[in-house]
């Protein structure tokens, strides 16, 4: 089953002060199947975030269709989906990971998952124990569940960060250079966090400047240079 189908994407950005438009990302196609894990590489500026950030709707596409298998609305186009729609599905269907972690201040790491559990309609007992499960799997010490994450180190941050996103069971994940300003351990535990999400059948999308990481994780890789989907070139070692 296609879970995501991209379709002569394109987006432009105004600069209003300059009073000019800038195409940049255009005529980017591609599907990918449910439990598939597509990489997109390319060169910087390139237009890989802004995909991402178009799926999620951070950005209001202006070409093109993003076509995604919703469980609540069956196929819509996330360019055309209503604002309501957009709430739902990021609440529910598709969660977003980057190397930053945006969240309200003051509130616990334990906090910050329960919260989107709850904003999913878990009771408040089932949210309890399901943070609980959520934040052991993704191996954030204990210690650190009931202080803000204000102070954790960069993979703490991130564990948090997909603790989040995952939590809910999307069935679409968006990685945006997640593993950026990682050291290596800390990119081996991501590709393990991805591994299991794999294993459990979410769909993914992701970013990484490092080929290596992703070799052996992404099915397929959509280049951005050459606007197609090919298999994952060898790593030169
Ligand atoms: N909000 C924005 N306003 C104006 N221009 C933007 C905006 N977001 C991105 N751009 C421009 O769109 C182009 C693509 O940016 P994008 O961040 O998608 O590239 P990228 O391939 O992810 O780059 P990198 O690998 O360096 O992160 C760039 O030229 C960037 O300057």
């Amino acid at each position: 089953m296609v879970m995501l189908e991209v379709k002569e994407f394109g987006k432009r950005f105004t600069s209003h002060h300059l009073n000019t438009t800038r195409k940049a990302v255009e005529g980017i196609s591609f599907s990918l199947e449910q439990g598939g894990f597509i990489g997109i590489v390319g060169k910087s500026g390139s237009g890989k975030s802004t995909i991402l950030k178009s799926i999620y709707r951070t950005y209001l596409p202006d070409e093109g269709e993003i076509w995604f298998d919703s469980e609540r609305f069956g196929r819509i186009n996330l360019l055309k989906a209503e604002e309501r729609q957009v709430i739902w599905l990021r609440k529910h269907e598709i969660g977003y990971v980057s190397q930053f972690l945006n969240v309200m201040p003051r509130t616990t790491a334990r906090e910050l998952v329960e919260q989107a559990l709850l904003g999913m309609g878990e009771s408040p007992e089932a949210a309890t124990i399901k943070a609980e499960q959520s934040l052991r799997h993704f191996d954030l010490d204990e210690r650190l569940w009931d202080t803000f994450p204000n102070t954790f180190s960069g993979g703490e941050k991130l564990r948090l960060n997909i603790a989040i996103a995952t939590v809910k069971k999307p069935r679409l994940l968006l990685l945006d250079e997640p593993t950026a300003s990682l050291d290596y351990q800390s990119k081996l535990k991501v590709r393990e966090v991805i591994e299991k999400l794999k294993a459990d059948g979410t769909t993914l999308v992701g970013i990484f400047h490092d080929l290596e990481f992703m070799e052996g994780l992404c099915d397929c890789v959509y280049d951005m240079n050459e606007k197609a989907l090919r298999g994952m070139p060898e790593v030169q070692r």
